[in-house]
């Protein structure tokens, strides 16, 4: 696969606060990347850095085969963002939004024309193309956002929490956009966001805290290495399958009634059942889950 962005030792401070402290990424051609930290992890920041809107203190990037700070026009042709606050005019349509977008990258009124119908169609914003952006619902604005990103067809699209704050419905409409645009017309998807069971959809996940990169990997990769699956018993009589489970070596606690078993491997519950059978009333296998992986991690929870 291609490498799309690569960057390598970047830092970045804001006086005495050191946001970002060192960081290489690189993101593959095609592919959904998920951006994951705690507030002020510095997130925002990196993004900043990777879109030529803040040159960064030290540190090397190339986009697309363009260098950071040498090739910045170019590189601002090559992406779209859009921004955890919308960037809209509210009192124009968002058509006419679309249109002046455009306008500032040169394009001629035919072409301007065109170029909004594309860009409405991929962000799925046709229904309410000619409605004031001020008008428009919390999911709709956020869809015309994206559109306005996309009015110049970059191959690459940066989203800062594009889903915070709509409710659920809203949101997985929102998310259903950005996932076509990926898986449909192959755009690079590189987003941040604080809902777990979005990043789990993502094809590699980095995470950072403290200005540092924390981790990465592919989803199934990160839960594989920073969380056990779970298997909870329900005992017949409590003492009897505590007593069975210690002679076969089992380690367990006790919460609520059940024996839990933190596992190694999801089949070693197989073994486990088997061995303690006649003393289960019942039980469950619970495979470790992204909010898991943060949690272990970042050591907090995951915040909007
Ligand atoms: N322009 C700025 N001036 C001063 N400090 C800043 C500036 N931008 C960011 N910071 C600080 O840098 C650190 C990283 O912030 P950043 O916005 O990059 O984090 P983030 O991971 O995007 O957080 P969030 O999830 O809350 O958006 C924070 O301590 C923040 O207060």
């Amino acid at each position: 696969m291609t490498k799309l962005i690569e960057a390598e030792g970047l830092k970045k401070s804001y006086g005495t606060i050191h946001a970002v402290r060192g960081i290489d990424l690189s993101v593959e051609k095609g592919t959904l990347f998920a951006f994951l930290g705690p507030n002020g992890a510095g997130k925002s920041t990196t993004i900043e850095i990777l879109s030529a809107q803040t040159a960064p203190d030290a540190g090397t990037v190339r986009i697309g085969g363009h260098i950071l700070g040498r090739d910045d026009m170019a590189i601002r042709a090559e992406i779209g963002i859009v921004f955890q606050d919308s960037v809209l005019d509210k009192l124009l349509t968002v058509r006419e939004n679309l249109m002046l977008r455009g306008s500032f990258y040169g394009m001629k009124r035919s072409a301007l024309e065109n170029a909004a119908k594309a860009a409405a169609e991929a962000a799925d914003v046709t229904d309410f193309l000619d409605r004031p952006y001020g008008k428009l619902s919390g999911g709709q604005r956020r869809r015309a956002d994206i559109a306005r990103a996309l009015i110049h067809t970059p191959p690459l699209l940066f989203l800062d929490e594009p889903t915070t704050g709509l409710d659920p419905q809203t949101r997985r409409r929102v998310w259903e956009t950005v996932r076509l645009l990926q898986k449909e017309r192959g755009m690079t998807v590189f987003l941040t966001t604080h809902y777990m069971e979005e990043a789990a959809q993502a094809d590699y996940i980095v995470i950072m805290d403290h200005g540092r990169i924390l981790a990465g990997g592919t989803p199934a990769e990160l839960k594989e290495t920073y969380t056990r699956d779970i298997l909870r018993i329900a005992p017949q009589k409590e003492e009897a399958l505590a007593a069975l489970l210690k002679r076969c070596g089992v380690r367990f606690q006790k919460t609520g009634g059940e024996l839990v078993v933190r596992l190694k491997h999801t089949t070693d519950a197989i073994r486990i059942l088997e061995s303690c059978r006649e003393e289960i009333a019942g039980f469950e296998v619970r495979r470790g889950t992204m909010d898991d992986v943060f949690l272990n991690i970042t050591g907090t929870e995951v915040r909007d």
